[in-house]
């Protein structure tokens, strides 16, 4: 069994962070594993407290599973402070896991800071080039390149923007598009798109979490990045027109839908 790991924060709800990671993993048939960066306080309305790991803590986390299993994958996620990124970037520098995928998390669907703004140039600086891909929405998307991002063009001018700044790959995602969901991937020299229909739902709290993780475990499981790219697109629609309606804002996917229908539970 292919061993994956994820590095980022725990979502108390269950719907991204940590929690997506590891049941976008199982989904795959991968072996997840996690390094937690911080605890969060958050439901499918707001996040309402973070604690951030120790920075020993959170080295001790890695060399814990590194010492001891053979890592096939690594998914970074919500990294939160500047010392964060500093002792994760020296650790994996260390380890030298061949399969990164960097999600560069920087504020909730609700608008909360989960990145603190001062530790964006850290993270680029420090994280963006050990990644095989990087995979930025568009307000994310923005910050990095400190423009304003409407149309197809301008996510093609800021993917190659992302790739002068060290990234091997970039997927810029376009959930936050008012009309069809494409998410385009520049490799240095061409564009693949990955498109679908948009799926009129308020729930997709943790997409992003869940796309990067699927993107780590199809790696993992030994696809090209483009196929990777394209199954773990295929993954995320099934799992955003099949949400669910938990709590009483925006709601989680549904993780294992193919599997449940397959199994006769749903
Ligand atoms: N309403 C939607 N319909 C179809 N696909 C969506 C929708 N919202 C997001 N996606 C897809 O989910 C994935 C995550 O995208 P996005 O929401 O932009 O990321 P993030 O969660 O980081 O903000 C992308 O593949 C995107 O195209
Ligand atoms: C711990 C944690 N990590 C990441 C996200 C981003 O979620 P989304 O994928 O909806 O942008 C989150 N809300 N919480």
């Amino acid at each position: 069994m292919k061993k994956v790991l994820t590095i980022a924060g725990s979502d108390c709800s269950g719907g991204a962070g940590i929690q997506a990671d590891l049941k976008t993993f199982s989904a795959h048939g991968v072996f997840g594993m996690s390094v937690i960066t911080a605890v969060t306080a958050q439901n499918t309305q707001g996040v309402f407290a973070v604690q951030d790991i120790t920075r020993d803590v959170i080295a001790k986390q890695i060399e814990a599973i590194f010492d001891d299993i053979e890592v096939d994958g690594v998914k970074i996620g919500m990294v939160s402070q500047v010392q964060t990124i500093e002792v994760i970037a020296e650790q994996l520098s260390n380890y030298a896991p061949q399969i990164i995928v960097l999600d560069p998390v920087m504020v909730s669907k609700s608008g909360y800071h989960l990145l603190n703004p001062e530790a964006e140039a850290t993270l680029i600086k420090e994280l963006l080039p050990m990644a095989m891909i990087v995979t930025p929405n568009i307000p994310e998307a923005e910050v990095m390149t400190n423009s304003s991002i409407q149309t197809l063009k301008q996510m093609e001018e800021a993917a190659k923007a992302i790739f002068q700044m060290g990234a091997k790959n970039v997927l810029l995602k376009g959930g936050h598009l008012e009309e069809d969901s494409i998410d385009i991937l520049f490799d240095g020299q061409e564009f693949s798109y990955f498109s679908s229909s948009r799926i009129a739902t308020k729930n997709t709290h943790g997409t992003g979490c869940t796309l990067s993780s699927a993107i780590t475990a199809n790696l993992a499981l030994g696809h090209t990045l483009n196929k990777a790219v394209s199954l773990a697109k295929e993954y995320i629609t099934i799992a955003i027109q099949n949400s669910l309606s938990i709590g009483k804002g925006v709601g989680p996917t549904h993780h294992f839908y193919t599997l449940y229908k397959k199994a006769g539970l749903i």
